[in-house]
This record gives C-alpha cells, structure tokens and sequence, in this order.
C-alpha cells in the first residue's frame, strides 16, 4: 500500500465533476518504433487476445511485432494529419472533448480524453483530473456497441489507476449506446446526407463493422448482436426495406475465425452478383481512423472497382459533428444525472 499517491490537494478545495471520454489508441508516429510501441501494449492486452500467455508472447514477439509495425506504420503515413503532425483518431477525439468542454463549461464540468494503448494515457489523465479536485468522474468509453475488447478493458484501465489512489473519486461508467434512439437517429440522418451528397443512388449500404473472433461472441459478448440491432434499427429510421442494408465485419487479425461476412469479400463479390454502386459506413468507431480511412474508404474503394464495382462512397464516421455532439452532449447529461 505504501505506492498509494499522495494526496495531491486540500480537502477544503472545491468538489468537481470530470467527465473522461475514453477511445483505444493510437501510436505517437508511424515509424516502426512508435507503432511497435502501440502494437506491442495493444496485443499483450489479454481482452483483446485471449490466447494463453505462454503461447501468445514467442508469437507476439518473434513475429508479430517483427512484421506488422511496418505494414501498419506504412498505412498510417496514407492517413496521418501531417498538418498537426498526429494520428486522426487523436485529433478527432481531442476535438470532441474539446467541443464537449465547452458544452459543459457553465456547469463547471472538466472534460477531457484519454487512451486505452498509448498517448494521453487513461492512467495520466485520471491524475491530472484527481489533482484537478474532480470528486466525481464519469468515464465515457466512445464505443456505440459493447465488446469486452473495447468498452471493458477501457475501464479496466481506468479502475487500474484508481486503485493506486489513496482518496479515490466516486466514479460511473457510461453505458454502450448501439440502441439510443438518438444515435440511431444521428447515424440515420449522416447515412441520408451521405446520400444525398452522392452523384448516384447505391444499390446497398454496407454498415460495416470491426471485426471480433467468433469464439468470443460463443462465449458471451454481446457485440454481434449490437450491430446487427444498431444496423436494423437505423434502417427502420429510414424507413428502408432490409434488403439495402447489409451488416459485414472487418480487420480481421490472426487465422481463427472471425465474425462473418467479412467486408473485404463482400466487397470483391458484389460486382459479380450485379451489385455495382455501392455506399459504406463504419458504425463501430464513433471517430474515423486507420480502420475507416485506410482500410475502407482506401483499400475497400480498390479492390471494390477492381472486382468491377462502378461506384463507391465513404460515408464518415459521426465525429466532432454538431448533431454527433448534441448527442454526445444529451448522453454525459443523462448519465450525470443526480450529480448535477
Ligand atoms: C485480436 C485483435 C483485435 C480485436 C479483437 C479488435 C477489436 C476491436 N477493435 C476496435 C477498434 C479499433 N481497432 C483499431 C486498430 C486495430 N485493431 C487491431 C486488432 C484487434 N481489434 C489491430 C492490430 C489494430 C491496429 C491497426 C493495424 O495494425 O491494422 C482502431 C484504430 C486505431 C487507430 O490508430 O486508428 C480502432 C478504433 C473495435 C471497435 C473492436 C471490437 C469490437
Ligand atoms: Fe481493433
Ligand atoms: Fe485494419
């Protein structure tokens, strides 16, 4: 007990509410260093691979870590803001938290971001909160659907460094948000904007999703089930038959089997069963990122047109938008509630 931090301020200061808006992370650069960093605390997560250590850790190291920095770091260069000199996802979630400030600032609420992988770090970012005088934190995991790969090792992490505190803060977790009627709303009107800005009509709407090995979802994560419930309910907002709407899954990482259909070869099939426009969304990240720019809008458009597509749309993730904000705003507002 005796690595306890110090308590950091009197206990006469003020009692704040923090709110901490959490996503996974994302390396620093995309040299093979800085993405060897991220990779290497992201896949020695044990929610994200459940693989005894014993076996994964040669795999992991010998190989893994050996190859894929360099793949990857060679896809965030495509995608990398070079005018801030940062990854999207940082940029997207630091404005997000930024936006929400200001929403929240007359109610003397701090509001900040913080990653589950890399920089800012939840640990860094729950001090700077604590010595702030935050008494109470929401912690706000930006995940719309559940997966213990996502949402629960997000507060885990945030709990690891509450343990350390001697004078903790109350704290509450937001929960996953595939159903609120306002995000199916706001996900429906981005996909009839989307739309509406196309210069042809797509034949389907792919929602696509990332990716999750099947034997998690056997074992009990509810995380399927959200997407197709997140994919359904916005196509009953849009009032849309079922038919132009698919749910696909994508990034498929290792040789077991993931979730299916996966949205690489749905996207290779689908010209050769006449389905030649197309429009796609990423439903599962509320920030677009690697997964979303590099993976779909870039790689998925490619290898779409080469299998004879004729038309492909990117719709964009919700964002720092005004209504993905209003949203976000109306959700921390209810999950605040009493505390107000
Ligand atoms: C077993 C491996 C992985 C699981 C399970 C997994 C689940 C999962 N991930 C997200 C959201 C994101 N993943 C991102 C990147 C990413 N994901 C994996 C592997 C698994 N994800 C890897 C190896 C990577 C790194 C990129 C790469 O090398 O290809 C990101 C983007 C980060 C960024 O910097 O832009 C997000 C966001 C969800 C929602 C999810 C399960 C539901
Ligand atoms: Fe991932
Ligand atoms: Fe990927």
């Amino acid at each position: 007990m005796s690595d306890l931090l110090p308590v950091s301020r009197s206990s006469s200061s003020p009692q704040k509410i923090g709110v901490l808006l959490l996503n996974l992370g994302t390396p620093d650069g995309t040299d093979y260093w800085s993405v060897r960093r991220y990779l290497g605390e992201f896949l020695s997560d044990p929610r994200v691979i459940e693989t005894p250590k014993a076996l994964w850790w040669p795999i992991l190291n010998l190989f893994v870590l050996s190859t894929r920095p360099q793949k990857s770091g060679e896809a965030y260069s495509l995608i990398w803001d070079r005018e801030r000199d940062d990854s999207p996802l940082r940029v997207i979630t630091r404005a997000q938290a930024d936006n929400l400030a200001q929403r929240l600032a007359g109610d003397g609420i701090m509001v900040d971001f913080a990653m589950r992988y890399g920089n800012p770090s939840t640990r860094s970012v729950l001090e700077k909160m604590e010595a702030a005088g935050c008494r109470r934190i929401l912690l706000m995991p930006l995940y719309p659907q559940y997966s213990a790969t996502t949402t629960a090792t997000a507060n885990d992490k945030a709990f690891d460094a509450l343990r350390r505190m001697r004078w903790q803060p109350a704290v509450r977790t937001g929960p996953a948000y595939f159903d609120d009627p306002k995000y199916v709303e706001v996900l429906g009107e981005s996909i009839r904007e989307g739309i509406a800005a196309l210069d042809f009509e797509p034949e389907l709407v792919l929602t696509s999703y990332h990716g999750l090995p099947q034997s998690y979802v056997d074992k009990g994560d509810p995380y399927e089930r959200h997407c197709h419930e997140t994919t359904r309910l916005v196509g009953e907002y849009l009032g849309w038959p079922a038919s132009r709407l698919k749910v696909t899954f994508q990034s498929r990482f290792g040789p077991s089997k993931w979730l299916s259909p996966a949205t690489d070869t749905t996207l290779e099939t689908l010209p050769k069963q006449g389905v030649k426009k197309v429009a796609i969304l990423a439903p599962a990240f509320h920030a677009d990122c690697i997964e979303t720019l590099e993976e779909i809008a870039i790689g998925g458009k490619e290898s779409f047109l080469a299998a004879g597509g004729e038309n492909f749309a990117y719709i964009p993730c919700l964002n720092d938008t005004q209504a993905s904000m209003d949203m976000i705003e109306a959700m921390v507002r209810r999950e605040l509630s009493g505390w107000l």
